[in-house]
């Protein structure tokens, strides 16, 4: 099987996906920080599925990383995610360094308002911003005909589904799915800074999910049971809860009780590593 091949410049992105639209190719386009696991390939699957063409990005955004967080430990493993992407018929990689990406000089950011109010936009202050900025660059750099987003990270879905549409994007947002391991626990590149005894007591997280999930859809008050599953967090080796919350699933606004379109999100700490999920509530 020949390695796919890998595009460093901007100017080779343009370039190879001018060729794949001369012949009439349409592109999906994957998005990612790396340390490919099986929801990114997921994601490859589905744009290469709809698409004559998957494209996906690999690229560490420093902007989207608070001083204090992990991005000098993100785990970077290039040569392995070539092979995967290659494995599962992704057709180029877009891998460009930080000065391709921010340049000399660059001082624009994008800002997307409303539902960054919330959650993550809290919890990690400005790190919506860098994950706008960036996906917008990625964007208007490759013009696709679709982008696939995992549902894992479910406000950053809709945050970037907001950006698209409040800026006219040409471009089809799609979410996917979270991909589970077989205990439940949503599949992350950051999974791979647990210790075997903290994976194991990391499966609570969507455990105690999706039963809270169960009483918030016939109870009047979601307050106490949100309280119960952060004490249950808590007492089964989280370190520390940033929310357990119930939320309206476009404006990620908290909300009181359970009604149609509405979410459980949580995020909390096992040692020093940060785990977020959510799940529906019917
Ligand atoms: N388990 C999953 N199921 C479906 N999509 C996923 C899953 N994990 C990540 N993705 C999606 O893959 C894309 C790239 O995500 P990213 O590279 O940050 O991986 P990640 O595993 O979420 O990493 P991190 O541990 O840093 O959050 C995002 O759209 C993300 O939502
Ligand atoms: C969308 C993204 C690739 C932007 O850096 C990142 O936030 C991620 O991997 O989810
Ligand atoms: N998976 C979303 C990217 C981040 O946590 O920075």
């Amino acid at each position: 099987m020949t390695m796919l091949p890998i595009a460093r410049r901007v100017a080779d992105l343009r370039a190879r996906i001018a060729d794949i639209r001369r012949t009439g190719g349409t592109i999906g386009l994957v998005p990612t920080m790396g340390a490919l696991h099986e929801g990114h390939l997921t994601l490859v699957r589905r744009a290469k599925a709809e698409n004559s063409h998957a494209i996906a990005t690999l690229f560490v955004n420093p902007t989207q990383f608070g001083p204090n967080e992990d991005l000098s430990a993100y785990p970077r493993d290039e040569a392995s995610d070539a092979a995967k992407l290659t494995d599962v018929g992704c057709d180029l990689l877009f891998a460009p360094d930080v000065t391709e990406m921010y340049p000399a000089g660059f001082t624009t950011s994008v800002t997307v308002g409303g539902i960054t109010a919330h959650l993550d936009g809290v919890a990690r202050p400005g790190h919506f911003g860098g994950v706008a900025t960036i996906v917008s660059k990625l964007l208007l750099q490759s013009l696709p005909d679709r982008a696939y987003f995992g549902e894992k990270d479910f406000q950053q879905l809709q945050v970037i589904r907001r950006l698209a549409r409040d800026l006219d994007m040409p471009v089809e947002i799609v979410g996917v799915p979270t991909v589970r391991e077989a205990d439940g626990l949503a599949m992350s590149s950051r999974n791979r800074y647990l210790s075997p005894a903290e994976r194991a007591q990391a499966a609570l997280l969507p455990r105690i999910l999706a039963e809270t999930a169960k009483q918030l859809a016939s109870a009047a008050d979601a307050a106490p049971i949100l309280a119960e599953a952060t004490a249950k967090l808590l007492q089964g080796g989280f370190a520390r809860v940033d929310y357990v919350a119930l939320c309206d699933e476009t404006t990620l606004a908290p909300i009181e009780r359970a009604q149609s379109g509405s979410r459980l999100f949580a995020a909390a700490h096992i040692g020093r590593t940060r785990l977020i999920d959510n799940w529906p509530v019917a």
